[in-house]
């Protein structure tokens, strides 16, 4: 793509994201006085908590011309992100082409930019997002939808700015990177067709809950636009967009700081999708199959043919991980795999909790059950999202171990009926006065969910 814009006191920032708050500060640092203002719209109470965590250098420098406006609470849209979105698109609207609108955007970019197409109602756009969650959709699909239904997604952000020159830096949130998905594509020209999102509801099983008013949006985009692109493809000229960072980065890392504490060290796979149960369980019978490979013994309980028959993992992903992992541990040393991703929970109960506090509570149930084969080794398991949110929750996600499940059994508490209720959050806060709950407040970046399992024979 040819790109050409003259950098002459003519930015203006726009920003939405959980994460958006310390590019900001960065391009205020690169740009200085080329920057004549901007708007960013960023979740409850982020600038505090950075402030209180001492993230100064995630801090916007104070400028009259740029305005901070928090919402979206608990990753939702609401009446304060609507209506800084209804500020970001005056914006776009006024700039000439001689502007350049840097444009910054990370996951919760979605919630924190609601503007539904009329008469579709920010009411009803929340009910399907909830609909669709809760029937286990996956980001894609929740942000295809949210692409044909609001104004500023699927490129109208970059469309509302006309003429200007566009530039998007983009921290990726999202399996892939895909441009197009993260925030739901503001500055991306849209390619799906909008027949998707009604394929999307009957595959999920849902189209008789959602709001009428988004189906009729989505049924007259197909009449008007049957075939073609919802966007005049001449967006593509103006728009450049730059994925800055992704879950790779964090997971290099991590990887690099487990080896600098000595640990042998496995990335499973930064593309971790599914069933979050499924995930925590897969960690654990890898626990248990790397027990049997270290212990030689005939196990009682095969953790590898579990992990082939039920999660269609190969013999030799699983021999990979086994073998290093022995070898680590024969010789003293402790071993850590880490993984990434972002799994989905079909929600059937109504308790509180979050994609991690599934892994971590079904890894724990999966360690229980292999008890006896792991009762000489200290393992323990980290599930967290890297936005410090764990869905609807105050924790960013659970520890797991080995004594978990009998902890809680010692304090009367069941972790099967909290898991079968989805309530983990509250699982986690009751057992040992929550010691296994990981806080850690917004962390002003996001770029998905990271979980680390640690091996070590005991001493
Ligand atoms: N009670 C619950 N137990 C388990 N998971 C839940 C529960 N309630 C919601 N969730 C899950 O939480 C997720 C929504 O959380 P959140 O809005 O923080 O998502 P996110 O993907 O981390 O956000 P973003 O990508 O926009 O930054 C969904 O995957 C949903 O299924
Ligand atoms: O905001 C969103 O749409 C999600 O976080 C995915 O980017």
């Amino acid at each position: 793509m040819f790109f050409i814009c003259r950098l002459n006191r003519n930015v203006h920032v726009i920003a939405a994201g959980k994460a958006v708050l310390g590019m900001v500060r960065a391009t205020q640092d690169v740009l200085g006085d080329h920057i004549v203002g901007g708007i960013a719209s960023v979740p409850y109470g982020i600038q505090e908590t950075l402030k209180k965590s001492g993230k100064w250098e995630m801090i916007p420098k104070e400028q009259s011309s740029f305005q901070i406006c928090e919402g979206a609470k608990n990753n939702a849209p609401d009446t304060n992100s609507l209506a800084t979105s209804k500020k970001i698109h005056d914006l776009a609207t006024s700039l000439q082409g001689s502007d350049i609108m840097l444009t910054l955007l990370s996951g919760g970019g979605s919630a924190l930019l609601p503007l539904p197409k009329p008469p579709i109602t920010l009411e009803e756009m929340r009910e399907m997002v909830a609909i669709m969650v809760k029937h286990a959709a996956t980001i894609s699909d929740v942000n295809t939808v949210r692409k044909h239904t609001e104004v500023l997604k699927g490129g109208g952000l970059a469309y509302a700015a006309g003429n200007a020159s566009v530039i998007s830096l983009i921290l990726s949130d999202i399996i892939g990177d895909p441009i197009d998905k993260i925030a739901s594509g503001p500055t991306v020209t849209d390619f799906s067709k909008p027949e998707t999102c009604m394929e999307i509801f009957r595959d999920l099983n849902v189209t008789d809950k959602i709001p009428k008013s988004i189906i009729k949006v989505v049924e007259n985009e197909i009449s008007e636009f049957s075939g073609h692109s919802a966007l005049p493809v001449i967006r593509e000229i103006y728009a450049h967009n730059v994925i800055v960072g992704n879950n790779k980065l964090a997971v290099s890392a991590a990887n690099k700081a487990a080896e600098a504490l000595g640990y042998r060290t496995f990335v499973l796979s930064t593309e971790l999708c599914g069933e979050a149960r499924d995930i925590g369980e897969i960690f654990a019978f890898f626990a248990g199959a790397i027990v049997d490979v270290v212990s030689g013994d005939k196990a009682k309980f095969d953790s590898k043919q579990r992990l082939e028959d039920s999660f269609g993992i190969s013999e030799n992903v699983i021999n990979c991980v086994t073998s290093l992992a022995a070898s680590a541990l024969k010789y003293g040393e402790r071993f850590c795999m880490l993984g990434a991703g972002e799994t989905v929970v079909n929600l059937k109960g109504n308790g509180k909790g979050g994609r991690n506090g599934e892994i971590a509570l079904s890894s724990a149930l999966v360690f229980d059950l292999l008890s006896e084969k792991l009762r000489d080794y200290d393992i323990n398991i980290l599930s967290a999202g890297t936005d410090g949110q764990d869905g609807p929750t105050e924790s960013a996600g659970a520890f797991s171990h080995t004594h978990l499940i009998q902890e809680a059994k010692e304090q009367n508490i069941d972790a099967n009926t909290y898991l079968e209720n989805n309530d983990t959050f509250h699982f986690f806060q009751k057992v040992s006065n929550g010691e296994n709950l990981f806080v850690t407040g917004m962390t002003g970046t996001n770029v998905m969910d990271l979980h680390i399992m640690t091996v070590a024979r005991k001493s």
